[in-house]
């Protein structure tokens, strides 16, 4: 089939690089000419593993280009995914501009039927104004009779995994009231649903809420966790264990319990605010979801909040060493990462801080611009020297067995702040290392 991916961001890139993958042939639309360039340079613009790869075996194919070029781009496919960004707004709600604009410029220059399907995340009530600016545009032209479908296909992908996760789906939503586009949805996800049928097909509503949905659900799963963590320390248990008793239990299943430093990403930060907000302007307030994004707010803070409750609040002259700086590991991207939030805390509080992260450094450099109090080191080690503790925010595999004596021997006192509740507190304890975990009151 003949697909465009507008956007070739994490979804759109993956979206279309994974449907080249298939045998389709796909054009990749962005506004943005640097990414352009640097796809068409055989690069790309972002960390995410396994995706390079399938970009170049299928651009080698002649089934996958990138341009800038919407008239071609529009021209080109039958399907079009609209994968821009939907960035929050100041209120918190979901800033539809560029959904919108996609819209427009396929409106612009449509001239056969097309399927457009709205790939990015977005409220209830998207499609309808995805449909009207697109009908607005056509009868511009003279061409309101023209035929066309609006579906919504929210993307459950993570980034980290991203090839995988749309490769293997769990499930494939397809919000679709018109039974063509139906038909064409199914036939393009045919190859990714051959083992069991995972596409669950509803109207176009309810699929825009199941992606709000899904994300609230795994918010509240790691908030709720962050919060039983706080208490666990208080009352002297270890959440690491309870977190291993519930999950053994099938109805809570073990994934996405792990207390932490705090969920960040471009995502679950911006869907769990624009669907309170959503719901408040609907007169129905989400309580739940309310304290989730609090308790996350908060969480964001438990580490420093350990660091100051061992050093002080005054922490002038101190160094930290931070271990981590990506919002999750296996990806560069730095949006909305607690270790953001834990270097504006150590350094309003006069401490500076060596930083190393295996691949987000040229983002966190660019994020921080230039900083007298921030040194991105380039060895994990090298963040160690002479500094009075060490800080994990992201759980890289090559921070789970460092080699301790290092640890021991390069920082001024063996003191570790394990946001990410790496390591047994009573390994530490026996290699004489002062570690401080999120929700681990039994074994201190
Ligand atoms: N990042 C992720 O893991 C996931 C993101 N989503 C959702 O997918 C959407 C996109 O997210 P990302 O891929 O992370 O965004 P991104 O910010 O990485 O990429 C968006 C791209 O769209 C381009 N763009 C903006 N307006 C355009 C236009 N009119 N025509 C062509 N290109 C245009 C931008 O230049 C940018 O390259 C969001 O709604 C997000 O919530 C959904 C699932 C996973
Ligand atoms: O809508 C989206 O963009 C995507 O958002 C998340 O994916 P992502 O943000 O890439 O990463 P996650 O693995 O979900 O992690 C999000 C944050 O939660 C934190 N987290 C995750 C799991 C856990 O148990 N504890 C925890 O603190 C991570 O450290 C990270 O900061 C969802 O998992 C995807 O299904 C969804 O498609």
């Amino acid at each position: 089939m003949k697909v465009t991916a507008i956007g070739t961001g994490y979804v759109g890139l993956v979206t279309g690089a994974c449907l080249a993958e298939m045998g389709n042939h796909v054009v990749c639309l962005d506004v943005n000419p640097e990414k352009i360039r640097i796809l068409n340079e055989g690069q790309i613009p972002i960390h995410e593993p396994g995706l390079l790869e399938v970009v170049r075996r299928n651009v080698e194919a002649g089934r996958l280009q990138f341009t800038t070029d919407v008239d071609m781009a529009v021209q080109h496919g039958t399907m079009l995914f609209i994968g821009v960004g939907t960035p929050p707004d100041e209120d918190g709600s979901a800033d539809l501009q560029y959904v919108v604009a996609a819209a427009r410029s396929i409106g612009q220059r449509m001239t056969d039927y097309k399927v457009i399907v709205d790939k990015s995340t977005v409220p209830v009530g998207t499609a309808d104004k995805v449909r009207a600016a697109v009908k607005e545009e056509l009868v511009k032209r003279g061409l309101g009779d023209m035929a066309f479908a609006v579906v919504s296909n929210p993307e459950f992908l993570k980034e980290g995994a991203a090839v995988e996760d749309f490769s293997k789906p769990d499930r494939i939503i397809v919000g679709s009231d018109d039974e063509q586009a139906t038909l064409l949805m199914r036939a393009l996800y045919a190859p990714f649903n051959r083992t069991q049928d995972r596409m669950v097909v509803m109207d176009v509503r309810s699929a825009e809420f199941t992606k709000y949905a899904a994300n609230a659900m795994l918010a509240t799963r790691i908030s709720f966790m962050n919060e039983l963590a706080l208490l666990a320390e208080r009352v002297g248990a270890d959440i690491e264990l309870v977190r291993r008793g519930i999950g053994s239990d099938p109805r809570i299943g073990y994934q996405f319990l792990y207390a932490g430093a705090g969920y960040g990403g471009s995502c679950f930060p911006k869907d769990v605010k624009a669907l309170v907000k959503a719901a408040s302007d609907a007169g129905i307030p989400l309580k739940v979801l309310t304290a989730v994004e609090e308790a996350n707010e908060r969480q964001k803070h438990v580490l420093v909040d350990k660091v100051v409750a061992r050093f002080g609040s005054d922490l002038k002259g101190r160094r930290f060493a931070i271990w981590g700086l990506a919002f999750k590991p296996n990806t560069d991207d730095m949006r909305e990462a607690p270790s953001l939030v834990i270097i504006d805390e150590l350094t309003k509080r006069g401490a500076t801080v060596a930083a190393y992260d295996p691949v987000s450094m040229p983002e966190t450099a660019r994020v921080l611009g230039p900083r007298d109090d921030v040194t991105l080191v380039d060895r994990a080690e090298a963040a160690l020297q002479g500094a009075d503790a060490l800080l994990i925010v992201t759980e890289w595999k090559e921070f789970r067995t460092p080699d301790f004596d290092a640890i021991k021997g390069s920082l001024k006192a063996p003191v570790v702040f394990d946001g990410r509740n790496l390591y047994d507190p009573k390994l530490m304890k026996a290699l004489g290392i002062e570690h401080y975990g999120i929700g681990r009151g039994a074994t201190v």
